[in-house]
């Protein structure tokens, strides 16, 4: 297929059909290991669309009891980790990256001939030299990344949506990888899958959520709300200017059907504004995405990413600085604003 004049292989569900997946999987237990974002949406999803699945989660603790809670049954459909691997032909390594690197000495003896090993991430493969995440010559290694939280994917799935997920082969032992692969894809709720490799995958996976998809978007809105608000403005005209009207009015605009549509539905006054200072901002912005980049290819942000993620105390500084971002004052003017909408009343 043919994106703005790059060829592409994509696999579609009219190509690849629901009834196919479940063909070519027929035979298959499939486990899902991990149960905190992705795992409860593609393990759903699955579920749902009549695959044989099971769940392996650490057992006790808050995720186990969400697993009870959404129906699965211990010792039926749901198990400690190594019982769910070793009962599985495909094995889906959900856990968090830095909890995949510590579970695998202990789950890779269930990696016997045939099975397939898979992930949503091209981490744990890519940066081996740091995750010594090395698997067997004789199973599959494949990927399916949803493009996108695991909580939209469940909820798209709902909707009789689906979230476009990349999907990669690194290791085909069986001849069966590029089935099995596509087929677990569309069984996990995907729009449409599109080919990468686990390294394409990882770098842009990593650049994206630190850019423009959350830690970009963060600082930039944060820049523009701060201005505002030095300049007298008050928390509600500042966050309404800010955020509100970019996520409730604008950007379905967008996603509908374009910039340009967007721009089209917006005063000539903004149009020249904006297609004026699209390029001081892209300019001023550009050099950090290549140092972003550069810093995610040379592996110091996973480097980074497993240091802080593998500490004992990581939960409590994490939640201490998601805190701060909550009682920060823009996001305080957030929650007001929120409740606000017709539609929270
Ligand atoms: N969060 C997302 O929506 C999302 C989107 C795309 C890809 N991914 C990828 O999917 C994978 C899973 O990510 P996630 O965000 O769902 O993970 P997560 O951080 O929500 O954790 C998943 C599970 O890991 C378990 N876990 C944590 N530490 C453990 C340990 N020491 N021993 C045993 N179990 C432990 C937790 O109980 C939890 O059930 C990752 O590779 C991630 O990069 C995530
Ligand atoms: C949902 C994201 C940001 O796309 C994913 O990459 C993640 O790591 O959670
Ligand atoms: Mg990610
Ligand atoms: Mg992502």
């Amino acid at each position: 297929m043919n994106f703005g004049g790059v060829d592409e292989n994509v696999v579609t569900r009219e190509e690849f059909p629901l009834e196919k997946a479940r063909e070519v999987l027929k035979d298959e237990t499939i486990a899902v290991i991990g149960y905190g974002v992705q795992g409860p949406g593609q393990s759903l999803n699955l579920r749902d669309n009549g695959f044989n699945v099971i769940v392996g989660q650490r057992k006790g603790g808050k995720t186990w009891e969400k697993a009870v809670a959404d129906g699965w049954v211990p010792g039926e459909t749901l198990f400690d980790i190594e019982e769910a691997c070793e009962k599985a032909t495909i094995i889906q390594y959900l856990l968090s990256d830095a909890a995949q690197i510590e579970v695998w000495p202990r789950i890779k003896k269930y990696l016997t001939p045939g099975k397939a090993l898979y992930f949503s991430h091209g981490f744990g493969i890519t940066y081996k030299e740091r995750t010594n995440i090395i698997p067997p010559a004789d199973v599959d290694v494949i990927l399916v990344a949803p493009k996108g939280s695991g909580t939209s994917l469940r909820r798209m799935f709902l909707q009789g949506r689906g979230l476009n997920s990349s999907y990669a082969i690194f290791q085909d032992a069986t001849g069966k990888a590029w089935d099995r692969v596509i087929a677990l894809g569309i069984g996990v709720g995907s729009g449409y899958l599109f080919e990468t490799t686990f390294k394409k995958e990882v770098y842009s996976d990593l650049t994206g959520e630190r850019g423009t998809l959350m830690g970009a978007i963060q600082g930039l809105l944060l820049a523009q709300y701060e201005t505002l608000r030095e300049n007298g403005h008050e928390p509600s005209e500042a966050f309404n200017e800010t955020v509100e009207e970019l996520t409730q009015s604008l950007m379905p605009l967008f996603a509908e059907n374009g910039m340009d549509w967007m721009y089209a539905n917006c005063s000539t006054t903004a149009q020249r504004g904006a297609l004026d200072w699209m390029g001081p901002f892209h300019d001023a912005t550009k050099p950090v995405f290549q140092k972003l980049y550069s810093e995610v290819a040379c592996g110091n942000e996973a480097q980074r990413s497993i240091d802080t993620n593998s500490k004992p105390d990581y939960r409590e500084g994490l939640e201490k600085e998601l805190a701060a971002l909550r009682e920060s004052e823009m996001w305080r003017a957030g929650a007001v604003v929120r409740k606000l909408r017709p539609e929270n009343n």
